[in-house]
């Protein structure tokens, strides 16, 4: 069975761009849990595929049972990520990638799922200031609460939470260390 992979780091920092990477350098090994939700489903989207549609019943008695990571409440409905989702990406022979934020890591920490940590760090906030208002989607509202996010996320990672932490200071250098560490577990 292969371990999950948590990585987690400021929004901006460049998570999604090393993951794209990551995935089109290897289209078939890692997946991402299929997550919960009780919103309806839309044209085309598959149950179990593209969400695991969920009743508002059975969503909160998985709550209370412990069984997700994480979860969350958007405009009247239910969002979740749950353990066996997790587990799930593993029983198809794929690695679970798990891109999530420190309260997820620690919930994470909390479940039988033995994953590994992944930090990605920007060189430095002002250096991920400048990447969330070139990426252009982000309000300054925004920004400015993801800049606080980032300086808890910072020093949660000075704690020893994490296997390892990159620095995505040069993107080609980043993706080495990445692939380093999810695909070699160096
Ligand atoms: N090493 C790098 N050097 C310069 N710019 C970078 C680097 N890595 C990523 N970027 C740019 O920084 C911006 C943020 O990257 P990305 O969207 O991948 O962040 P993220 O961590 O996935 O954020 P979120 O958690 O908000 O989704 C993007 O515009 C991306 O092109």
């Amino acid at each position: 069975m292969s371990r999950p992979i948590v990585i987690s780091g400021p929004s901006g920092t460049g998570k999604s761009t090393l993951l794209k990477k990551l995935f089109a350098e290897y289209p078939d090994k890692f997946g991402f849990s299929v997550s919960n939700t009780t919103r309806n489903p839309r044209a085309g989207e598959v149950d179990g595929k593209d969400y695991h549609f969920t009743s508002v019943e059975d969503f909160k008695k998985a709550i209370e049972e412990n069984k997700f990571i994480e979860w969350a409440q958007f405009s009247g409905n239910y969002y979740g990520t749950s353990i066996k989702a997790v587990k799930d990406v593993a029983d198809q022979g794929k690695t679970c990638l798990l891109d999530i934020d420190m309260q997820g890591v620690k919930s994470v920490k909390k479940t039988d799922l033995n994953a590994r940590y992944l930090f990605l760090s920007p060189p430095s906030i002002e250096t991920l200031r400048e990447r969330l208002e070139g990426r252009g989607t982000e309000t300054q509202d925004s920004i400015e609460k993801r800049i606080a996010a980032a300086t808890a996320e910072l020093e949660y990672s000075k704690t020893g939470a994490h296997d390892r932490i990159i620095v995505n200071d040069d993107l080609e250098k980043a993706y080495l260390e990445f692939k380093d560490f999810i695909v070699n577990g160096n």
